[in-house]
């Protein structure tokens, strides 16, 4: 039997990667903190969750459009922020938007990327939006000129990530003493203008303060924010909507609606942060609960196959993010190895969808998952009060 060596999964470019990436950038991105048992409970969580398919339906048309803040998206799978995907590519953010593109979906850019947002943003098209993931820095007023640029350049929301009030002990990074190689920039950290007032003279950072420092004051998380200090503060500086990145409760939900965002991801940063929470999967329902579709869900962590986004849609996630598999893909290809990502988990989730007899987003809900033994008392009961499976005319209805 022959055998193909070009990967045919997501876990086959986590193995190239593993094999052509410099060791410390390598643990830089694969890394969790602590035990990293959060890390990999993102992972495992999925398969306690079972698809509940439906048969004999024409599946011959599978559209995975969607809209999402109101505009429409060619497919629900985005790629969440990363920092730095010079570490696993030259072309960095430019091969990921080149790629994000021909997709469609998502791309939230990092604050800490290695291509300047305008660049990142001009790659685009109208099947796909970007958004501008924020850390607020220990000087506001960078943060704020980000935001600025972000607006102009057409970036269509914030997405201010609120789990890092200190950066999570990560101890590979430790052991390797990693910090950004001296050939990369975090460019969004360069004044555009200041180059413009001098012909030929290359940006300098806001406030001149150097790029190590900025990167190291966004290692050293922003303690003194809080929903009071920092919403307000975006709003009054910004129009564009406002999301929550790191959100893994129905207490903090319902905070974010009453404070005025316009969603919410579900997110533990990958397992990069607080050790020890519940996985991404698992903490959506609550979320999605305590939502009550008044504002948008979306989830992130651990996603790496297409039934992994079928099961996060199917319990309410309105698009699902990833991270790693991409800079995976980076660094095995480039802009085509960042591609085949998206590619393998769109084929993957048409495939789902076709399988389990959905042929639209819309289609997709709590009806074709079975959730785990531990809350299926608490799924039972909410579905008991929707669904009337000995209406034979209300399920041919749904044919
Ligand atoms: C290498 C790396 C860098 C990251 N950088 C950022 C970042 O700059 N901003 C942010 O909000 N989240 C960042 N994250 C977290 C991701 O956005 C995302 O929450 C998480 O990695 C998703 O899990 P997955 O990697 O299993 O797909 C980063 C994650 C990784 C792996
Ligand atoms: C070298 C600075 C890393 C800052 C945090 C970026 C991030 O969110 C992550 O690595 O995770």
């Amino acid at each position: 039997m022959e055998f193909t060596n070009s990967p045919v999964c997501i876990k086959d470019l986590e193995h190239i990667a593993s094999k052509v990436m410099h060791p410390s950038a390598l643990s830089y991105y694969n890394s969790g903190a602590d035990d990293e048992q959060t890390k990999l409970d993102n992972i495992a969580a999925f398969d306690k969750y079972r698809i509940h398919p439906r048969i004999l339906r024409n599946v011959t048309a599978i559209s995975t459009e969607t809209t999402i803040l109101g505009q429409q998206i060619a497919t629900p799978l985005g790629i969440a922020p990363c920092a730095m995907h010079m570490l696993a590519h030259p072309a960095g953010e430019l091969a990921t938007s080149r790629a994000a593109a021909q997709h469609g979906g998502v791309m939230i850019l990092s604050t800490l990327s290695t291509i300047a947002l305008e660049r990142v943003i001009a790659e685009g098209n109208s099947d796909m939006q970007y958004w501008m993931q924020l850390y607020v820095l220990s000087d506001w007023s960078i943060t704020e000129k980000i935001v600025q640029r972000s607006e102009r350049a057409g970036f269509k929301a914030l997405v201010l990530t609120v789990d890092m009030p200190i950066l999570g002990r990560r101890r590979d990074d430790i052991r390797t003493r990693f910090i950004p190689p001296p050939h990369i920039h975090l460019e969004n950290f360069f004044d555009p203008e200041s180059a413009s007032n001098s012909e030929g003279a290359a940006p300098s950072t806001y406030n001149d303060v150097p790029e190590l420092l900025l990167a190291a004051s966004v290692a050293g998380g922003n303690p003194a924010v809080t929903w009071d200090n920092v919403i307000p503060w975006l709003k009054s500086i910004t129009k564009l909507p406002i999301i929550l990145k790191g959100i893994l409760t129905a207490e903090d939900t319902k905070l974010a609606i009453s404070y005025g965002c316009a969603g919410v991801i579900v997110s533990n940063h990958g397992g990069r942060q607080l050790d020890g929470t519940l996985a991404s999967i698992d903490a959506l329902p609550h979320v999605v609960e305590a939502a009550e579709d008044k504002i948008e869900v979306y989830m992130d962590g651990g996603v790496r196959k297409g039934s992994d986004i079928f099961k996060a849609l199917a319990l309410g996630a309105r698009a699902v993010f990833v991270a790693r598999p991409v800079l995976w893909g980076l660094a095995y290809d480039g802009e085509a190895g960042a591609k085949q990502a998206l590619d393998l988990l769109q084929n993957e989730l048409k495939l789902t969808m076709m399988l389990s007899g959905t042929r639209t987003i819309q289609e997709i809900d709590d009806s074709y998952v079975l959730e785990p033994v531990t809350q299926w008392i608490q799924s039972s009961v909410r579905r008991q009060k929707r669904a009337n499976h000995n209406d034979i005319e209300e399920l041919k209805s749904k044919l």
